[in-house]
C-alpha cells in the first residue's frame, strides 16, 4: 500500500520538474515556474530520414493526413512509455529552452549534484513501465527519478484532505486509462485501474455510427458531437446532424442522431469504469463508504471534460460527482506541490505517548 506523505516528501522536495507523461499529453512542472508544458504526446517523423518534423500540437494536426513517409507516432500508450528514444526526443523539442538554461545553472549552480525529476506514473504500473519513465527522464538529463502514484499527486491536485482520517474518492479518466482509489489519513485504502478512457468512449461513438447507420465518422467530429448532444441544456431527444462518409458507397452523407443513441454508445465501455469504482468501494470499510456517501467522487483526468459523463457516473453509483477543476493538469500540479514543499507531511503521534 503505498504511502501518500510519506519520508518520500523529502525527495519530492529536491526535484527541479515535475512530469506526467499521458498517452494523450505530456506536461511538465517546473519547480518556481509552474505548468510549463501541455501538449499532446505526438511526434512527426519523416521516416526516409528519420528527423523529427513536428511534436505536440502540429504533429497532432498531421494525424490522418500524412503522405507515406511521414509517421505520426504516439510513444505512449496504455499508461507507459512504448517507445523510449521517441519519447525522449519529443520531449526534448517541447520543452525547448524551457528546461536548457535553468537545467544547465543548476547543474553550474550545483557543481556534480544529482539532478531530480519526479515522474507520475499511474496506478499498479508494472516494472517495465516503470523503468522506461526512468530511461526516458534519464535521456533528458535527469541522474535520479522519484516516481509518485498518479492518483495520489492527482487528489493532491485536486485539493482533496488526503491526510484527514474520512474518505475521499477519485476517479482519474484519461485517455486509454481510468484510475478509482478510496484515500483515507495519506493512503490509498483501495485502488483500481482499468484500460478504458476517453479515447475507448469515442471509439464507442464511433463505432456505433459505422454498426447502426452504416456511417464512417471522422475522429475529430466526436468532440463536437459529445458537445451538441450531451451538453448543458440537451434532453435524451435532443438531435443533431452528424457527416461521415457511408461504409458502402464512400460517398458523404448525414444521419441524424439523439442524445439517448451517444448515451447508449457510451454506456458498453463505462461499464468497466463503474464495475472497477464498486470493486473499490467493496473493497472499503463501511465507514469509510459512508463518508463517500456524503462527500462524493471527484472526477479528475481530460475525459472529466466529457459532457454527460459526470452525471453517467452519479446516476450509476447514485453518489455526488464533482469535477475537479481543470481536470486534465490535476496530476502534474499534485505533482508540483510536491516539489514545491506545500503538501504538509502526515504527522501522527504514536499510539500512548
Ligand atoms: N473537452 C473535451 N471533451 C471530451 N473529451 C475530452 C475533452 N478534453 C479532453 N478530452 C479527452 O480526455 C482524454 C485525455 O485526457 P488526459 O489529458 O487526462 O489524458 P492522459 O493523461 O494523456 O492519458 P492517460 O492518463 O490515459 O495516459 C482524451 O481521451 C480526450 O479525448
Amino acid at each position: 500500500m503505498p504511502e501518500v506523505l510519506s519520508p518520500t516528501l523529502d525527495q519530492l522536495r529536491r526535484c527541479t520538474i515535475a512530469v506526467d507523461i499521458g498517452a494523450a499529453r505530456t506536461r511538465v512542472y517546473l519547480r518556481g515556474s509552474g505548468l510549463v508544458v501541455d501538449e499532446p504526446s505526438v511526434a512527426a517523423v519523416d521516416v526516409r530520414t528519420g528527423a523529427l518534423i513536428a511534436v505536440g500540437k502540429r504533429a497532432e494536426t498531421m494525424a490522418g493526413r500524412t503522405p507515406d513517409h511521414i509517421r505520426v507516432a504516439r510513444p505512449v500508450a496504455g499508461g507507459a512509455v512504448v517507445d523510449v528514444e521517441m519519447a525522449q526526443r519529443m520531449m526534448r523539442n517541447v520543452l525547448g529552452d524551457k528546461l536548457g538554461r535553468r537545467w544547465n545553472r543548476m547543474s553550474l549552480l550545483r557543481g556534480s549534484a544529482v539532478l531530480r525529476a519526479a515522474v507520475c506514473m499511474p496506478h499498479g504500473s508494472a516494472p517495465i513501465a516503470r523503468r522506461a519513465a526512468v530511461e526516458t527522464m534519464y535521456g533528458l538529463g535527469a541522474r535520479r527519478v522519484e516516481m509518485v502514484d498518479t492518483l495520489i499527486s492527482a487528489a493532491v491536485g485536486c485539493g482533496l484532505p488526503v491526510e484527514h482520517p474520512e474518505a475521499t474518492m477519485i476517479v482519474v479518466c484519461g485517455a486509454g486509462t481510468t484510475q478509482v482509489a478510496v484515500l483515507s489519513l495519506g493512503s490509498i485504502v483501495a485502488a483500481e485501474s482499468v484500460p478504458v478512457g476517453g479515447d475507448a468512449i469515442d471509439r464507442a461513438v464511433v463505432e456505433h455510427l459505422r454498426s447502426r447507420h452504416e456511417l464512417m465518422l471522422p475522429s475529430q467530429s466526436v468532440r463536437r458531437l459529445h458537445q451538441v448532444l450531451s451538453g448543458p441544456g440537451s434532453h435524451a431527444t435532443t438531435t443533431t446532424e452528424v457527416y461521415g462518409r457511408d461504409v458502402a458507397s464512400g460517398l458523404a452523407r448525414a444521419v441524424t442522431l439523439r442524445t439517448a443513441d451517444v448515451r447508449d454508445a457510451m454506456r458498453t465501455p463505462l461499464t468497466s469504469v463503474v464495475d472497477a469504482m464498486t470493486s473499490v468501494l467493496r473493497q472499503c470499510a463501511p465507514d469509510l463508504v459512508a463518508d463517500l456517501a456524503d462527500r462524493g467522487i471527484m472526477l479528475a483526468g481530460g475525459s472529466a471534460h466529457m459532457p454527460g459523463l459526470d452525471t453517467m457516473l452519479r446516476e450509476a453509483t447514485d453518489m455526488p460527482v464533482h469535477i475537479a477543476p481543470n481536470p486534465d493538469t490535476v496530476a502534474v500540479r499534485g505533482l508540483g506541490a510536491m516539489i514545491e514543499g506545500r503538501v504538509r507531511p502526515i504527522a501522527l503521534s504514536p499510539l500512548g505517548i
